[in-house]
């Protein structure tokens, strides 16, 4: 690969200590991000909605945004979970509460000192890309400030998408819809007949919360999922073949044959059997949604056909008087503080970034935790800002527009291959192989920097 000199800064910038950073958000991916930025002498300065760390993992989070619940528990165990240099304390559970989790964020910034780079309660209203380089950032205060480079950690599990167009009937439905974001506690399910749709880790929380509080609970599915339990052999499923070393090839069958063993085919339970193979969709995880549909606490439908009056019709003809329909049928990627016609996800979940994380056309624009996993986001957040700090210090180079778009396309066809058609895997990774990917990335742009005759992380001894 050839290095291009890139036009204007950040891309020529020899010295990251010059740099004036704004991070966009202290939920896990922000917080890993200002931590590492920090820690390398970077002048960085955070902005959050809400008055604490945390975004989704806060219950009644005061941000508004945030899509946990009462019941919410962590689907990645915590030794998979955690960051690098900072454990999880030991007292907690393999399966961390979110509050659990959120106290954990809290500890992290405050053990490495860097609270007071956030500011809090302060939304970020709009970012311009400047011609010249840089960035203005206008802040919820009315206050605008300059920045050299902009990190874009808002999260994209807070806007939710609803299904467009909606089932026919559904303006005329006499029960109440809600989406899974809007699902807070068992309160809103008490003695009502529920009908919960989506085959995602929501729609699974969801179902199972009904199933002891709801008069009736069904959950209506398009497709069939294989459906992972949280311990398989006595141990954290993830914790079995799972490491960055461990190649996809031999990972996966491994996890196919357990899964077999330990649940048998989703029809066993009267689901529809995936049309899929393990791990061409994002994993869904629950133990608990396999003892309540083996014990007829939910029944399972198939997809949502039309609704008439207060009933839902299903589409093999079956019909239900329902008072509640929860919508847990994902997210959109939602940049609300850029122009619509400056970073168009399209509306399909589409966004163009090399390895995930540089927009191959806008110089000091980076994503930090804009994945979504087959693990957990934590570790590789972390990584990630390695890599944007590496940039900002110049230890790291990227190669040229072109070869970035070819990156992308690549990827592009990648995910098309491996996985289900379906606008929940346009950000989809490999926890391990994606882990492994940015190692060797790093590498490759440390090589490339030298090249271009950066300073380079390899071989130095200032490296950090
Ligand atoms: N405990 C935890 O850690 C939890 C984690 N999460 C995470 O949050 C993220 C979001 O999860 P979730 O909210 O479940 O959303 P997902 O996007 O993961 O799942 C959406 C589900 O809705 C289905 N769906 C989408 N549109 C329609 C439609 N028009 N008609 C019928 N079905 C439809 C999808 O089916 P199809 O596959 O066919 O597109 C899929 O089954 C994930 O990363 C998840 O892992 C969520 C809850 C708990």
């Amino acid at each position: 690969m050839t290095t291009t000199a890139l036009p204007h800064p950040p891309y020529d910038v020899r010295d990251g200590s010059g740099q004036r950073v704004c991070v966009i958000g202290a939920g896990s991916s922000g917080i890993a991000a200002v931590k590492v930025l920090h820690e390398r002498g970077i002048d960085v300065k955070c902005f959050e909605l809400s008055d604490r760390v945390g975004g989704n993992w806060v219950w009644g989070n005061s941000n508004g945004v945030s899509s946990s619940y009462r019941s919410l528990h962590i689907n990645t165990s915590r030794s998979r979970m955690e960051f690098s240099d900072f454990p999880m304390p030991e007292h907690l559970p393999n399966f961390a509460r979110h509050d659990q989790i959120a106290a954990y964020f809290d500890s992290y910034v405050d053990h490495f000192g860097f609270r007071d780079h956030i500011t809090f309660s302060t939304g970020v209203e709009h970012v311009e890309a400047l011609a010249g380089g840089g960035f203005d950032v206008r802040l919820s205060t009315g206050e605008t400030r300059s920045y050299d480079a902009v990190v874009v950690a808002n999260g994209h599990h807070w806007d939710p998408r609803l299904p467009e167009p909606g089932f026919p009937g559904v303006e005329t439905f006499t029960g109440e819809q809600i989406h899974s974001h809007h699902y807070s506690d068992e309160q809103q399910l008490v003695g009502r007949k529920v009908v919960v749709l989506g085959m995602g880790n929501s729609a699974m929380d969801i179902a199972v919360d009904a199933s002891y509080h709801a008069a009736e609970t069904y959950l209506a599915h398009r497709r069939g999922v294989h459906i992972i339990p949280k311990y398989v052999f006595g141990k954290p499923y993830d914790e079995i073949a799972g490491h960055e070393r461990i190649p996809g090839w031999v990972r996966w069958p491994v996890a196919r044959l357990m899964m077999r063993a330990a649940t048998g085919p989703m029809s066993r339970y009267g689901l529809q059997q995936p049309d899929h193979k393990f791990a061409q969709a994002h994993p869904t995880m629950s133990s608990r949604i396999l003892d309540r549909l083996a014990h007829g606490a939910i029944t399972p439908k198939p997809n949502i056909a039309r609704f008439e009056g207060d009933e839902v019709v299903f589409e093999d003809g079956s019909r239900v008087a329902a008072d509640l329909v929860v919508y847990c049928t994902g997210y959109k990627i939602s940049f609300p503080f850029f122009d619509p016609d400056f970073l168009d996800p399209s509306g399909d979940n589409e966004v163009r970034l090399y390895q995930r994380m540089f927009h191959p056309t806008v110089p000091g624009l980076y994503f930090v935790g804009l994945i979504q996993p087959l693990g957990a986001i934590m570790p590789i957040a972390e990584r990630q800002s390695e890599l944007v700090a590496d940039h900002l210090e110049g230890s790291y180079a990227l190669p040229d527009a072109s070869q970035m778009k070819r990156e992308i396309d690549r990827h592009r066809s990648a995910i098309a291959k491996r996985y289900v058609a379906s606008k929940r895997h346009t950000i989809q990774v490999d926890f391990d192989d994606y882990m492994l990917t940015l190692r060797r990335e790093r590498k490759a742009g440390a090589r490339r920097a030298v090249t271009g005759g950066a300073p380079s992380r390899l071989g130095s001894t200032s490296a950090g």
